[in-house]
């Protein structure tokens, strides 16, 4: 890792290394992006992923919550997307205004696999933008708040290059891993080598600490979370430690999975080889303490749509979260159970860092 500047604040790896804290660091997943008016006005309808591969403006739009929120929250997360990983590895993705994420060419049929099993990925070459946009967003955030690397999970990128897109049915997803289980487990070993190459070099770039984004993980049976999630999870959580001592880093890099929907596998993400599982808002929090046993960090899980509440609720449902994470002083990171939605209000956010601040602290 280069000359990066001192970390004014590592409440976060601390949290995720287990060590005890003053109050739990806080975060958002997509904390940068469309509820922020100032991620509009600096977007201005560009094309998402050119906006993702333009450093100076990837960095500004990272920096964004963090400045908003200063002093409030803990982490910035590079602003980027799951889906990169497809276009390194060969598929056109667009990103459709007000629709979401489109693949002109999905994975249909065992031909169209084969071309991006025969597809040669060069991490560094195709990925070098991010690269680039970390490395910035490390510099211009000065030690301020550590930074986020990430990337999807294989079996929820998997879906996305099948489906195509967004889905509801998962009609494609799940004929792929019940009609040719070996090919599909070709494809998520191919995501795999490609993601633990991808995160690693994240770090060499700059990311402090990572997450996986296993979104789509619930939309598995507990069977087949086990054979076509898990074992490429695990392999995430064991390869890049690796890796990274190749690449001659010696420090602890803290790894997150986020696993949403895939309630019946808590115990095995336990001791999965991550540090931190992040949990969906369905978990009663107390019910999740019990089955973790002190192996990893928890992080989660307010229902995002508490923040359309009042600000009564929110500082109710605050305190019962934190309370049932008990009090937040050690093994816990707060977080929502999935990410902000573009209609929040940003000062209702704010209000509810200042709750967990004020909660968090006593
Ligand atoms: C971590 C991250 C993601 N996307 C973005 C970020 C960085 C910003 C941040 O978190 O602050 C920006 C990010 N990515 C996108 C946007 C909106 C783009 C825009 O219209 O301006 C933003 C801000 C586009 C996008 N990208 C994706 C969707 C979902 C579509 C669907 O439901 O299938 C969408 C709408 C795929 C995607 N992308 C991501 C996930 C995992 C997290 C989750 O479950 O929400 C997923 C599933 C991850």
């Amino acid at each position: 890792m280069g000359n990066f500047p001192a970390p004014k604040n590592d409440l976060i790896l601390r949290a995720a290394k287990g060590e005890k804290v003053e109050r739990p660091p806080c975060w958002i997943m997509r904390q940068a992006g469309r509820y922020l008016p100032e991620y509009h006005e600096v977007k201005n309808n560009r094309d998402f992923f050119q906006t993702c591969r333009d450093a100076e403006i990837a960095s500004e739009i990272t920096i964004q919550p963090v400045r908003r929120y200063r002093g409030l929250i803990d982490a910035a997360i590079i602003f980027s997307d799951i889906l990169v990983i497809p276009q390194a590895m060969g598929m056109r993705v667009e990103m459709l205004e007000g629709k979401g994420p489109h693949f002109p060419e999905p994975l249909r049929n065992p031909e169209d696999l084969q071309t991006v099993l025969d597809y040669k990925v060069d991490v560094l070459k195709e990925l070098d933008w991010a690269f680039k946009a970390i490395t910035m967003t490390r510099i211009k955030l000065d030690g301020e708040v550590p930074l986020f690397g990430f990337c999807g999970g294989p079996w929820t990128l998997m879906v996305y290059m099948t489906e195509g897109g967004g889905s509801r049915l998962f009609r494609f997803a799940k004929q792929w891993i019940n009609m040719y289980p070996e090919l599909s487990h070709k494809l998520l070993q191919k995501i795999t080598d490609v993601a633990v190459e991808f995160l690693s070099q994240q770090v060499v770039a700059g990311a402090q600490i990572l997450q996986v984004f296993e979104s789509w993980g619930g939309e598995l049976s507990s069977v087949d979370f086990d054979e076509f999630s898990l074992p490429y999870l695990r392999q995430i959580a064991e390869r890049v430690p690796k890796r990274l001592q190749e690449l001659g880093i010696m420090e602890q890099i803290p790894m997150i999975v986020f696993a949403k929907g895939s309630w019946y596998a808590l115990d095995k993400l336990c001791c999965s080889g991550f540090d931190v599982v992040s949990l969906d808002w369905s978990w009663d929090p107390r019910e999740a303490v019990k089955i973790n046993k002190n192996r990893v960090t928890l992080q989660g899980n307010l229902d995002p749509g508490v923040m359309y509440g009042s600000k009564e609720v929110i500082a109710k449902k605050v305190k019962q979260m934190i309370e049932a994470f008990g009090g937040g002083k050690s093994r816990y990171i707060v977080n929502f159970g999935h990410g902000t939605h573009p209609f929040m209000d940003p000062d209702v956010i704010k209000f509810f860092l200042e709750e967990c601040h004020r909660i968090g602290s006593k």
